[in-house]
């Protein structure tokens, strides 16, 4: 596995009249695990499909590794990038194993059978997300969390030097959000993930960036950018940010009815 970098510059996107994200410019150093934040409707899905290829800019650029993603052929962008999106479908009559190897198919020529290292690839990544007890299961009577974890075994079995993912530990128990989020962590890859789980973000991350009304309103390390003063202007609530003692990350407990 290797790392990509990505440089998303000026990126703005419409649907119709209306702006999704506007001027929008984000880099991720290959191996940054870098965080989206900002409130719903903020525009971090839109920027992600920009960069995953679903959402075309009306203006800007996405760049992997210097090449523009909209350019490259589809398959050249399958090998290098792997997306968990919300609105994946399910995959009706399929085995939790065969959705998983299904990562593999960039890496394979048209009808090739799975070789002995896609099966390796295959277990590895269905452990890493502790879903090897389901791998007979039929995908579409999984639960959405244990969906959830399967469809982020497969983008690791595609092998990507760019992960892109969109609320991975959406429905995901709390063992199993630490359990992903430090699965990521440790690849070797770059990986740009939203999320709305602000400690998450702060521990994971290693950059983060704060988008609100489709602009990017911060960016930096997690205890640069996570301020008392920030999370009151861009969500309106009252927070403290402390640095935990343990973690050494900064940590946001929340003050609801502080005002
Ligand atoms: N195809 C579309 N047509 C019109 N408006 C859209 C379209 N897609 C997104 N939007 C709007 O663009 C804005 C940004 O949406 P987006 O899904 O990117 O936000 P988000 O930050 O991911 O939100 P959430 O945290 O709720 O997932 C929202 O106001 C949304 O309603």
């Amino acid at each position: 596995m290797s790392a990509s970098g990505l440089d998303v510059d000026g990126v703005t996107l419409t649907a119709g009249t209306r702006h999704l994200v506007r001027d929008v410019s984000l880099t991720a150093r290959p191996g940054e695990v870098i965080g989206l934040v900002g409130p719903n409707g903020s525009g971090k899905s839109s920027l992600l499909r920009a960069v995953y290829r679903v959402l075309r800019p009306a203006a800007g650029s996405v760049r992997v590794d210097g090449a523009d993603a909209w350019s490259l052929p589809p398959r050249t962008l399958a090998r290098t990038l792997a997306a968990v999106v919300q609105e994946q479908a399910a995959d009706l009559d399929l085995t939790v194993r065969e959705v998983v190897a299904m990562g593999r198919t960039p890496h394979k020529r048209l009808l090739a059978g799975d070789t002995a290292e896609d099966a390796e690839l295959v277990d590895a990544a269905l452990t890493a997300v502790d879903a090897a007890a389901l791998a007979g299961r039929p995908f579409d009577r999984l639960s959405g969390g244990e969906r959830r974890r399967v469809l982020i075994a497969r983008a690791l079995a595609q092998r990507p030097s760019l992960l892109v993912l969109d609320e991975p530990t959406n429905h995901l128990d709390v063992r199993h959000q630490l359990g992903v989020l430090g699965v990521l962590r440790r690849l070797p890859v770059t990986v740009l993930v939203a999320l709305h789980d602000l400690n998450l973000a702060a521990y994971y991350c290693d950059r983060l960036y704060v988008l609100r009304d489709g602009g990017v309103v911060a960016s930096g390390p997690p205890g640069e950018v996570l301020t008392a003063g920030l999370l009151r202007e861009v969500y309106g609530v009252s927070a403290e940010v402390a640095v935990h003692p343990r973690t050494g990350a900064p940590q946001v407990t929340f003050l609801p009815g502080a005002d």
